[in-house]
C-alpha cells in the first residue's frame, strides 16, 4: 500500500470535483483528485450534452412533420437511426475530448484512479493500493439513476440514460418510466425520432413542475402528442424473449399488456455516498445517508470535509455543481477559514418542447412559506394567443409569475411554453437583483417578442398587487398581438 499525504484531496473527478480542484489550487499545491470511473463527467458523458444532441435532432424531425401547418408541403421525413445515432455519439465524444483534455492538463502528480474509502475524517483509501492522509476532503462523488428493484424483472432490457448515447441505432419500441426530467426530454425526443413511446409515471407528477394549473396543462399537452399518463398502474412486469413486457391500466380502466424493445428508468437518481463508508467518519448523516452540509460554505457540520455537486443532493444540476464545487474547494484550500460563497438564483429548464422552466421559489415554496394570509398574489399570461408565439406556430404554454403583497416583490415563476430556457434566464436575473415587480415592468419589451407574454403575466400579477391596471384586452400601445 502506498502512502500519500495531501493538504487537500477531492474525491469525484466530475464537474464539481474539477472545480474544486481548480479552486483549491489557488491556497496550496498540494491537491490530490481521484476517480473511480471514467474522466469526461456525466454532463459531457451521459446527461446534458448528448441529451441535448438527441433532443435537437427530434426537433429537426419534428419541424419537417409540422411544416404543412405553414403551407409548405414536405413528405415524411426518412428517419435514418444509425446517422442521427452516430451525429450524437460523435458529438457527445467531442465534448467528452475537451474535458479529457482538461484532466490532462491536470500534474499527473496530482491525480490518481480508483475508487474512495473514508478510513477516518483524515484517512481515505484508494482502492487496494494507495492510502491517503488528507488534512481536508471535498465529497465530489456525483449520482447515479435509482429505480424500484422491481425493475430488475425486465432483465436486460432495462437501460438507463447511459445506454441510449451509446446506441448504434434507434430501437422500434421504449417504455419510459419516470415524467420528471429524463423521461420527459428522452421521451419526446425518442417518440419525434419515430420510437413507439410510451411514458408512465406515478402520482400525476410532470417534469419539476409544481403549480397545479401548470402541471395540469402540461399533462394534457405533452399527452395531446404521445403516449403519457402520469399515474399509472403496471403490474408483470417482466422480460420475454428480447422484449419487456408489463400489463397497465389506461384511463378507462381497461388493462393492456404491452411489449417495448426496451424499458428506460427514469424514476430519479441518489447520491453516490453510499459506497464511501461514511459511517466511519465523524460526519452526521441524513435518512439519505448524505452528509449533512450548509448549503453557503458546503462544509459538512464543522468538520474538515465539504461537499459539492450531485453528491450533496441539494440542486442536481450542472450550473449547480460548478458553484458548489468552487465554493468547496475555495474552503478546504484554506480552512479553517471558511467563507460562504456565492449562491445564485435558483433556474432550471427542461428542454422538452413546450419548455419547462422554474426560476427563483416554486409555487410549492411560495404557498408553503405564506400560507393562507393572502400575502402573495399569481399572475399568469397564457401564449396560446400571444402575438409572436401564435406567428412561429409556438403558441402552447404559459407562464405563471409569483410576487409578495406590500413590498412588490417577484418571488419566482413556472413556466412551460415557448422560449422558456431563455425567459428563464430574464426572471432568474431579476430574481437575484431583488427587482419588484414595478421595477421589472420599467424594462424594454421589443415588440413583437415573446418576452412580450411576460410583461402580460407581469402586468397582471401588478394589478393584483393593486400598483397598476391589469392589461386590458387588445392593448394598442402593447402592439398587435403582445
Ligand atoms: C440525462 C441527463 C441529462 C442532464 N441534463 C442536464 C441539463 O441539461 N442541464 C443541467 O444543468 N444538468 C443536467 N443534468 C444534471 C448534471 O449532469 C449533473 O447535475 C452534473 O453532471 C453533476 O456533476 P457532479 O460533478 O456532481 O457529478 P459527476 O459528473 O457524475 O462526477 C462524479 C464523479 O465521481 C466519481 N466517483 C463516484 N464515486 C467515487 C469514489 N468513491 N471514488 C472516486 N470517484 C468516485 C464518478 O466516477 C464521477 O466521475 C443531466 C443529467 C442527466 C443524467
Ligand atoms: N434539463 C435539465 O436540466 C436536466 C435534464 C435531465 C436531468 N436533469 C437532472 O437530473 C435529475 C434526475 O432526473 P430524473 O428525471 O431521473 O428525476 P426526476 O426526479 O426529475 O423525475 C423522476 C420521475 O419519476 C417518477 N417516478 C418515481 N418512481 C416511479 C415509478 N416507479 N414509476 C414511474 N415513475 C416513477 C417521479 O414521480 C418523477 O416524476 C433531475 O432532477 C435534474 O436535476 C436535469
Amino acid at each position: 500500500m502506498n502512502k500519500v499525504s495531501t493538504d487537500v484531496l477531492v474525491i469525484g473527478a466530475g464537474s464539481a470535483g474539477l472545480s474544486a480542484y481548480r479552486s483549491a489550487k489557488e491556497h496550496t499545491n498540494k491537491v490530490l483528485l481521484i476517480e473511480a470511473g471514467h474522466y469526461g463527467t456525466t454532463c459531457a458523458r451521459v446527461g446534458c450534452m448528448p441529451s441535448k444532441l438527441l433532443i435537437a435532432a427530434a426537433e429537426a424531425a419534428h419541424s419537417v412533420h409540422t411544416a404543412n401547418r405553414f403551407g409548405i408541403n414536405t413528405q415524411a421525413p426518412i428517419i435514418d437511426g444509425q446517422a442521427v445515432m452516430h451525429r450524437v455519439r460523435s458529438e457527445r465524444d467531442r465534448f467528452v475530448g475537451f474535458v479529457i483534455d482538461a484532466v490532462e492538463d491536470i500534474d499527473p502528480q496530482d491525480r490518481l484512479i480508483g475508487h474512495a474509502q473514508f478510513i477516518n475524517d483524515h484517512q481515505v483509501q484508494v482502492a487496494d493500493h494507495t492510502l491517503i492522509e488528507a488534512k481536508r476532503v471535498v465529497i465530489a462523488t456525483g449520482s447515479r439513476p435509482s429505480y424500484p428493484e422491481a425493475f430488475n424483472n425486465f432483465g436486460e432490457r432495462l437501460i438507463v440514460n447511459d445506454e441510449v448515447f451509446d446506441w448504434q441505432d434507434l430501437p422500434e419500441s421504449v417504455a419510459v418510466f419516470g415524467p420528471g426530467v429524463i423521461g420527459l426530454e428522452l421521451g419526446q425526443a425518442l417518440h419525434r425520432l419515430g420510437v413507439r413511446v410510451k411514458l408512465f409515471g406515478v402520482g400525476g407528477a410532470i417534469g419539476p413542475l409544481s403549480d397545479p394549473v401548470l402541471k395540469d396543462y402540461a399533462a394534457t399537452t405533452f399527452a395531446e402528442e404521445f403516449f403519457v399518463d402520469a399515474d399509472a398502474q403496471v403490474t408483470n412486469m417482466r422480460q420475454v424473449g428480447d422484449k419487456a413486457q408489463f400489463t397497465y391500466t389506461d384511463g378507462h380502466g381497461q388493462q393492456h399488456s404491452e411489449q417495448f424493445d426496451y424499458v428506460l428508468a427514469a424514476t430519479g437518481r441518489k447520491p453516490n455516498v453510499d459506497k464511501l463508508a461514511l459511517t466511519n467518519t465523524s460526519l452526521e448523516l441524513d435518512e439519505r445517508g448524505v452528509p449533512i452540509a450548509d448549503e453557503y460554505t458546503m462544509q459538512c457540520g464543522d468538520s474538515n470535509i465539504f461537499i459539492a455537486g450531485d453528491a450533496s443532493n441539494m440542486v442536481p444540476l450542472l450550473h449547480e455543481a460548478t458553484d458548489q464545487g468552487t465554493i468547496a474547494g475555495h474552503n478546504a484550500g484554506r480552512y479553517p477559514d471558511v467563507r460562504n460563497g456565492l449562491r445564485r438564483a435558483p433556474i432550471a429548464a427542461v428542454f422538452s418542447d413546450p419548455q419547462i422552466a422554474m426560476v427563483g421559489e416554486s409555487y410549492q415554496q411560495v404557498s408553503k412559506r405564506f400560507g393562507d394570509c393572502g400575502c402573495y398574489e399569481i399572475g399568469e399570461v397564457s401564449f396560446e394567443n400571444q402575438g409572436r408565439s401564435r406567428v412561429m406556430l409556438k403558441n402552447k404554454g404559459m407562464l405563471r409569475v409569483y410576487a409578495e403583497q406590500g413590498s412588490g416583490l417577484f418571488l419566482g415563476a413556472e413556466m412551460i411554453g415557448p422560449a422558456a430556457e431563455h425567459i428563464a434566464h430574464l426572471l432568474a436575473w431579476a430574481v437575484q437583483n431583488k427587482m419588484t415587480v414595478p421595477q421589472m415592468l420599467e424594462m424594454p419589451f421589443y415588440h413583437p417578442v415573446i418576452e412580450e407574454g411576460v410583461r402580460t403575466a407581469l402586468r397582471n400579477v401588478n394589478a393584483k398587487l393593486k400598483f397598476g391596471p391589469d392589461i386590458i384586452r387588445h392593448c394598442i400601445e402593447c402592439g398587435p398581438g403582445a
